[in-house]
């Protein structure tokens, strides 16, 4: 089984403008992915899709391929990055030694708190069923059967998706999960075949709270950092 990695990282995001070469704990958080991409039993090559050419020198400093540059109109704000998946494939497929691969994994930069065995995780479910597309999940507190409001033009509140039964307490509701960009395992045909994430067998794999973070946002990006640094200075304390 032929498993390759991909790591999807723009120029020019804009909730945290260069987001993608942010250092965390001195090391950029392309960087981050990138190792943990190859820490991942499945995969021994990991390929950076960006049209900037900072994020492609970091990307290779620390091990990753650049075979070919993202076509500026995949990397705009509007384009969706399933566009950018399909090109990656598509360019594979066309020009490299190893282009008929199996798995498809997207390990996106923004979500440096992740294990090596989340990888494993998605990339085992996927080949070991049916599934089309297998990413990570985190188990939600917050509920849009209970806790999640739209505010209409009026700014009068209403329940996001309202239920026929009155619920009153929040362990009642329907469990939900966040779907948190720790991983994503896909197969390449099915790529190309649907237009969306959903399409086909979905599946999941629950990760704890402690990894599912996704940074966004400065504050995102603040919360991640206490944690990682925390995290650093715990393991430290640890060793003998
Ligand atoms: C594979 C994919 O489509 N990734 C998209 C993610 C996921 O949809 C989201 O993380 C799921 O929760 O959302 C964005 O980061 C976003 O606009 O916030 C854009 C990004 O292209």
């Amino acid at each position: 089984m032929k498993a390759i990695g991909f790591i999807f990282a723009r120029g020019g995001s804009k909730g945290l403008p260069r987001k993608n070469v942010k250092l965390l704990g001195g090391k950029p958080l392309i960087a981050h992915a990138v190792e943990q991409a190859l820490a991942s039993t499945h995969i021994n090559r990991v390929i950076v899709s960006t049209e900037d050419e900072e994020i492609a020198r970091v990307a290779r400093e620390y091990g990753a391929e650049t075979p070919f540059m993202r076509p500026a109109e995949l990397a705009t704000d509007a384009a969706p990055e399933r566009l950018a998946w399909r090109h990656a494939v598509e360019y594979l497929r066309a020009n490299d030694p190893d282009g008929d691969f199996d798995v498809f994994v997207s390990v996106p930069a923004v979500a440096p708190l992740r294990s090596p065995e989340d990888i494993d995780a998605c990339v085992n479910k996927l080949v070991s069923t049916d599934a089309d597309t297998v990413f990570t999940v985190v188990k939600t507190t917050r509920s849009p059967f209970f806790n999640m409001v739209t505010l209409d033009a009026q700014a009068n509140v209403r329940i996001a998706v309202p239920l026929d039964s009155t619920i009153t307490r929040r362990q009642d509701a329907p469990s939900c999960w966040d779907i948190t960009p720790l991983c994503y395992a896909s197969r390449p045909d099915s790529i190309l075949k649907y237009d969306t994430l959903f399409g086909g067998v979905v599946k999941a794999v629950e990760v704890p709270v402690e990894r599912a973070f996704d940074i966004d946002t400065p504050w995102d990006f603040r919360l991640t950092e206490l944690i990682y640094n925390d995290l650093h200075k715990r393991q430290a304390m640890e060793k003998p």
